[in-house]
């Protein structure tokens, strides 16, 4: 394992990275501001018993949730008898969940720093101390709402990095962008951002998620997709061709139960990342699954 190093305003961090490791398949749910503790406790138990070793299933729920989606993705719903949780997985041994993958869990958002007087906001460091793999940064709805700028997103990622949580880096083009043939440009300047500050090598996740394909029900066509997601990894091999193919690279934007599988085919689609259809388990079972061929 070799140690890269990243220079943030902060400090320089090293961090490992196993660039041996091929990439992985993942689906990734951002439950954005919806659910509640009773789809917490619905859903990771059954999600638990669904997970293959072959792709990662990453469940993002709003922050107050995090502690519980813990809790249930580290014990599988062991802990809730069964009039509790409503689950098959309830009726499976400890020792039969213990051996299995684990869903893992992560925040939809991290401090640009390490701590502060900052109400209302969390550090990568409280991320990792609550078992999370994963922060997703620079969604574009913290981008429009919350101005986040490239600079700003790259200085999480780095937070990220220096924690031990995986960022999962969102990138993405509006239509007017597109529209204007400002799609490659766009996007190279998003993701030049963040190599900066990582220099290369770093462990990341990147999703392309176009804005215009978010909650419209407009997923991009696979075919335009993968041109997209071909092109950033190319980006990424300017850095260094090696780690370029290691980088999952997900697509994100009204991926459904019924588009999945043919956006996953494509060559350069390791997943999805996945808002209103990871609401409900059966939909977002379908997609996972989807990603294991
Ligand atoms: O923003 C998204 C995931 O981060 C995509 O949302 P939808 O799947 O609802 O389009």
């Amino acid at each position: 394992m070799m140690q890269i190093t990243i220079d943030s305003p902060d400090a320089t961090i090293s961090c490992p990275v196993n660039l041996a490791a091929p990439r992985a398949r993942m689906v990734v749910a951002n439950w954005k501001m919806f659910g509640n503790l009773a789809l917490c406790r619905e859903s990771l138990p059954r999600l638990s018993a669904a997970v293959m070793d072959s792709v990662e299933l990453v469940v993002c729920p709003p922050a107050p949730y995090l502690g519980e989606v813990g809790r249930l993705a580290g014990r599988s719903g062991v802990h809730y008898g069964a009039g509790e949780v409503a689950s098959e997985s309830v009726h499976l041994e400890a020792e039969e969940l213990e051996s299995r993958s684990r869903v893992h869990y992560g925040a939809q958002d991290v401090a640009e720093v390490t701590h502060g007087a900052r109400t209302g906001e969390w550090s990568a460091d409280m991320l990792a101390e609550l078992g999370c793999r994963y922060a997703i940064v620079g969604h574009s709805e913290r981008r429009d709402r919350h101005r986040e700028c490239n600079q700003t997103v790259a200085v999480k990622a780095a937070m990220c990095i220096a924690a031990g949580v995986i960022p999962i880096v969102c990138v993405g083009e509006t239509m007017s962008d597109r529209e204007s043939g400002q799609t490659e440009a766009v996007l190279a300047e998003q993701l030049t951002a963040i190599l900066q500050l990582m220099k290369k090598n770093a462990m990341f996740v990147l999703a392309y998620e176009p804005v215009w394909a978010i909650g419209t029900g407009l997923a991009a066509t696979p075919e335009m997709a993968q041109d997209v997601h071909a092109f950033l990894r190319q980006q990424l091999a300017t850095f260094s061709p090696v780690w370029a193919e290691s980088v999952t690279i997900l697509y994100g934007g009204s991926v459904k139960a019924d588009n999945a599988a043919s956006l996953f085919a494509m060559p350069d689609i390791d997943g999805g990342l996945v808002g209103g259809a990871s609401l409900n388990v059966d939909d977002l079972l379908t997609i996972y699954r989807a990603a294991s061929i």
